[in-house]
């Protein structure tokens, strides 16, 4: 579905992502690891186009389709594409209501194939149908979450990438998305790229892992391949 091969990234004269490769396969769910920052949020905003990368490869291909240069296209493209992006910290307008924030979510498609809110949102967060006139801001945290990863659905994506989902929830609340990016991986078919540092939570969810040091895959393959001595070496603080 997407590959990157030796991506290179620069923020003015530093060097920050070192001939990074990265394949996701269709239907996999991948943790990206690594101490704080080592380069996760970078490499995820080189994906969906908002820096730019300098040099290597993004591509993109679904069944049956030619393979397509992700660097030719444009940040909205790449969305319309089908990639979803729920960014750290629950960026949602806090000050419209539910219904307005996935519709605005919804005009970012610009085509006639997304008009109206899919019933798969609603069927997943039933919670949020039942408050879809209250303003964003005055949700509690956990319908926040799910707002936030409600206006990455409305789209339909077929890769789903999340900015640190469990970040500053409670033991109950990391289940409960747990629960959620399950499903979507297994009965929706989501392809998922997850950033995060609780690793008990990859390891729960993930398929594969990649571990950024310094901006370099340092290790990576399937999770049950992550023993102690890479978590030692490379994630103990
Ligand atoms: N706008 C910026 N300008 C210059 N350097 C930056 C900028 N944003 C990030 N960096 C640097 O790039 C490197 C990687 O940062 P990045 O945010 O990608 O790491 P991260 O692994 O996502 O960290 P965290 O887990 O804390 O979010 C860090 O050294 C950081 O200081």
């Amino acid at each position: 579905m997407l590959r990157l091969r030796s991506v290179n990234q620069f923020y003015g004269p530093n060097h920050i992502l070192w001939d990074v490769d990265l394949e996701l396969p269709p239907g996999t769910c991948t943790g990206i690891l690594g101490r704080p920052g080592m380069g996760k949020t970078t490499l995820v905003n080189c994906i969906m186009g908002n820096l730019p990368v300098n040099s290597g490869s993004m591509t993109w291909q679904e069944k049956d389709s030619p393979p397509e240069d992700m660097l030719l296209l444009p940040m909205e493209k790449r969305a319309r594409m089908g990639i979803g992006y729920v960014p750290q910290g629950r960026q949602i307008f806090s000050q419209m209501s539910v219904e307005d924030n996935l519709l605005i979510a919804l005009l970012a498609g610009q085509d006639d194939r997304h008009r109206a809110i899919p019933a798969m949102v609603y069927d997943l967060f039933p919670t949020l149908y039942s408050v879809r006139q209250k303003r964003g801001g005055d949700l509690p945290i956990e319908q926040q979450q799910q707002l936030a990863l409600a206006r990455a659905l409305v789209l339909e994506p077929k890769l789903l990438i999340l900015d640190e989902p469990t970040e500053g929830m409670s033991p109950w609340l990391e289940e409960e998305m747990g629960n959620l990016l399950y499903r979507l991986n297994h009965d929706f078919g989501l392809t998922i790229l997850l950033l995060e540092q609780r690793l008990s939570f990859i390891r729960r969810v993930a398929d594969y892992f990649l571990l950024l040091h310094r901006g370099r895959n340092v290790a990576q393959g399937k999770m049950a391949q992550l023993d102690d001595l890479t978590i030692n070496k490379w994630l103990a603080v």
